[in-house]
């Protein structure tokens, strides 16, 4: 008998600029879901803390820096991938240093909640929308 594989956990946030705009990342070539809008996030590292694999995240992704406790544990999806389960930890994030550059996206987009609905995300993502819209 094979063993069913464990949920995958996968961390990503919302980071939100002064005028309540959402950071959003396409999906480069290559990868699964290729040409999709997700937030900015990833999969945790063996032993890492879903809170430490967000700061290396976004170090590698997008070159910012933020602090661990700026990051606001938010909501969080739960839904299946191919032959695995995605638990999607969603966090907000309204304050970090550098300027958030397209490293490993092929576009950045700032984008109000309300525009989120119009723009082709992972189906993860799609219950996420109305849940931040009304913490943003
Ligand atoms: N980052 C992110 N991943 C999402 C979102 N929605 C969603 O279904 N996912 C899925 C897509 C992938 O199957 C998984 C994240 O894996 P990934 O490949 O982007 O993660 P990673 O950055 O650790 O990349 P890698 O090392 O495997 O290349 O979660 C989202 O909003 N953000």
């Amino acid at each position: 008998m094979t063993a069913a594989r464990e949920p995958l956990i996968v961390v990503a946030v919302a980071l939100v600029d002064g005028d309540g705009r959402i950071l959003v990342q396409r999906r480069p070539e290559g990868k699964p879901m290729a040409g999709l809008w997700e937030f900015p996030g990833g999969k945790l590292a063996p032993g890492e803390t879903p809170e430490a694999a967000l700061v290396r995240e976004l170090h590698e992704e997008l070159a910012i820096d933020v602090e661990t406790a700026c990051l606001a544990p938010a909501c969080f999806a739960s839904e299946a991938l191919g032959d695995r389960h995605l638990l999607l930890l969603l966090y907000v994030c309204r304050k970090w240093s550098g300027t958030p550059q397209a490293l490993a996206a092929s576009a950045l987009a700032w984008v109000r909640t309300p525009d989120l609905y119009a723009l082709e995300m992972p189906p993860a993502d799609r219950p996420l929308i109305g849940l931040l819209d009304a913490l943003v």
